[in-house]
């Protein structure tokens, strides 16, 4: 029987930190009304608009989301500061990304009863690195002994699927014995925690995939891949324009549009369809029907929107068996969502069960891979 490119170990990493909406929201409207009495006057003449109130309970009712894991608390509700705190490392110390990155690849290993020997490519895959090089993949690559290559991707919420992608193809094209396709997700850098409508969005986690070929796969947990699509489309509705041409253009770093920003309403109009037919067009090109799907291992942005894109592929809702919502505990973690829900919930499949990773959000861009229990 020829080979096949298989899903072997997942690892997901999660910080010893979190911060529940009552939390998040008291901080925000501490600074908000502090921010709107210092600007009273201002406000008064209407040079300057009163930043509105923050709710916990519109937070759950819109978004699912009840807390989120951060990788550094510190700093982050601390009305004087409004982000975190993280110690500047030194070049000799493993940076804060490699760190999870790390703790995660370590853990996928694990699961895929492999070692640092087996592996010859890392692709840390994520939204976001905190610097451009050397990459942090080749970091991570050093600090497990792992010989061959490694290079970062960025795709946003998109970026793990992608870098499966990347991997399934190396393995089918037997240019690469195993892959570890890494994302650390460290996005509260990047959370404008001044912002009502986007402070609650984002939590930090790192999530890793151990790619091979069947021929060497050990693991009691193994899918096949049968198939990987992804598409982008150009959208601005999701945007950050945090950049290194910044100190060149003597712009304010720290504004608002150098944060994440987006118009939320657009995206979810937006993204539900182009999520649903993607899906649906990958299935079909397999010839598997959507009613034979066992699990649907969604990017978790917001439960309504996994729930309306599972609603118009199977005429209802799916159940949160079918579907697992990890979003209520970690919020949206960019490209590591849908991997979390992989890793929290496969191991009850039995062999010949199908279910679909899919990732979808800035860019625009989706990505999708067909898995089989093996
Ligand atoms: C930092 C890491 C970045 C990672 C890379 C990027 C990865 C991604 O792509 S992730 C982003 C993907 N985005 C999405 O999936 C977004 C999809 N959309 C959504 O989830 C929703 O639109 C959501 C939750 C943002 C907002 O829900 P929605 O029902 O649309 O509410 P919205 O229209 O914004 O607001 C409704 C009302 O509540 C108010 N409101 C907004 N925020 C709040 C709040 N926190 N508390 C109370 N009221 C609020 C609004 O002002 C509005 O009032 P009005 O009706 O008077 O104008």
């Amino acid at each position: 029987m020829s080979s096949s490119v298989v899903i072997s170990g997942v690892g997901l990493w999660t910080p010893t930190h979190s911060i529940s909406n009552e939390e998040l929201v008291s901080s925000y409207n501490a600074w908000a009304e502090h921010f709107n009495l210092e600007n009273q006057t201002a406000i008064e003449s209407g040079d300057l608009e009163a930043k509105p109130l923050s709710s916990a309970d519109f937070i759950e009712k819109v978004s699912g989301i009840k807390s989120r894991y951060i990788y550094s608390k510190e700093g982050t509700l601390d009305i004087s500061r409004m982000r975190p705190i993280l110690e500047a490392r030194s070049d000799e110390q493993v940076s804060h990304q490699a760190e999870m990155a790390i703790a995660a690849a370590t853990a996928a290993l694990k699961a895929a009863n492999k070692t640092a020997a087996d592996i010859d490519m890392v692709i840390v895959s994520c939204a976001y690195t905190q610097r451009s090089y050397p990459a942090i993949a080749i970091e991570v690559q050093a600090a497990l002994g792992i010989q061959g290559f490694g290079f970062d991707m960025l795709v946003a919420c998109s970026a793990a699927t992608f870098g499966l992608e990347r991997a399934a193809d190396a393995i089918k094209a037997g240019s690469s014995k195993g892959v570890l396709v890494i994302n650390p997700e460290l996005t509260s850098p990047q959370v404008n925690y001044m912002d009502r409508d986007s402070h609650f969005i984002f939590g930090d986690v790192a999530t890793a995939v151990v790619v091979e070929s069947s021929a060497t796969c050990q693991s009691a947990h193994a899918f096949d891949v049968l198939g990987t699509k992804s598409v982008t489309s150009y959208s601005n509705n999701i945007r950050s324009n945090f950049g290194y041409v910044t100190r060149t253009t003597d712009e304010d770093p720290y504004s608002a549009d150098k944060l994440f920003h987006q118009n939320g309403r657009k995206v979810f109009k937006e993204v539900c369809p182009m999520a649903a037919e993607h899906i649906e067009s990958h299935l079909q090109s397999h010839g598997i029907q959507v009613s034979e799907l066992k699990r649907w291992w969604l990017h978790q942005a917001n439960i309504n929107m996994n729930l309306l894109i599972s609603r118009r592929l199977l005429g209802r809702d799916a159940t949160l068996e079918e579907a697992p919502i990890v979003l209520d505990e970690y919020a949206n973690t960019a490209s590591a969502g849908s991997i979390i829900a992989f890793a929290k919930h496969h191991e009850d499949l039995t062999a010949g069960d199908i279910g679909v990773i899919c990732s979808f959000g800035a860019g625009y861009s989706i990505g999708s891979l067909i898995l089989r229990k093996r």
